[in-house]
């Protein structure tokens, strides 16, 4: 299916004495959703943190054709809404990446920062604390922040968790008009929807790719978790 965004081959990671990731060897295609797939613990998130460069693998190589730096979008319940700033201000973060926080925001930091709030929907909330948002429209706040990077890899680790279904939907919108920009995406899931609507599955247990390919294939491997 298409060009090939990141290739893994033998790919181990874990923490310290923890091995979490064995022999990962998988494909992530260039501009389409990946839906990393698996039960708690199979370690998705560690897989995210592999691609995003904050985890060295401890072996395998990682190979990737995305130009700069991921944008690595965390669970909402890592980021709790506590900060005293603005949908504005936490979007803008995003840019610090490409000025440092200590710069002020350049008249083409701000247009980046107004087109990512319009592209998730969160304009009109622009001067909202976070603290009053709701969940879905904090979790399309940060999907902005991520956006505000401008990078061509846009990796999450499960945005739909714990949303209503029209808030998951949502989301999954927001990824469709995405991709056609030329953004590759990789989010992690627990969503039979959200995995079924990606164009290419990772399906993972134990640290181990079980299955790889498109949803309708990997989703109903005869090796998959939700299968007796
Ligand atoms: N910082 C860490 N230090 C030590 N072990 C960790 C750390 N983070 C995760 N683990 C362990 O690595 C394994 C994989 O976790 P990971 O979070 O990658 O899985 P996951 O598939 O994303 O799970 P979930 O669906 O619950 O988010 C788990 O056994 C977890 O306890």
């Amino acid at each position: 299916m298409g060009e090939t965004a990141i290739t893994m081959r033998g790919v181990r990671a874990g923490y310290g004495a923890t091995k979490v990731l064995r022999d990962i060897t998988a494909r992530v295609p260039r501009s389409r959703v990946t839906a990393l797939v698996g039960h708690n613990g199979s370690g998705k998130s560690t897989l995210l943190g592999v691609l995003a460069g904050i985890l060295a693998p401890t072996a395998g190589e990682v190979e990737s054709s995305c130009a700069g730096r991921p944008a690595l979008v965390l669970q909402r319940t890592a980021v709790p809404a506590v900060m005293p700033m603005t949908v504005r201000e936490a979007v803008a973060m995003g840019r610090w990446a490409h000025r440092g926080w200590w710069r002020p925001l350049t008249r083409r930091d701000r247009t980046v920062i107004a087109d990512c709030m319009e592209r998730v929907g969160v304009a009109d909330l622009a001067r909202t604390r976070l603290g009053e948002l709701s969940g879905g429209q904090y979790q399309r706040v940060l999907i902005a922040q991520g956006l505000a990077q401008q990078s061509d890899l846009l990796l999450l680790d499960e945005p739909a968790a714990g949303l209503d279904r029209d808030s998951q939907r949502r989301i999954l919108e927001i990824f469709d008009q995405l991709v056609p920009t030329g953004v590759t995406i990789v989010h992690a899931t627990h969503d039979a929807e959200a995995a079924g609507n990606a164009d290419h599955c990772l399906l993972l247990k134990d640290g181990r790719l079980l299955a790889q390919g498109a949803p309708g294939e990997t989703l109903n491997e005869p090796k998959h978790p939700a299968h007796p």
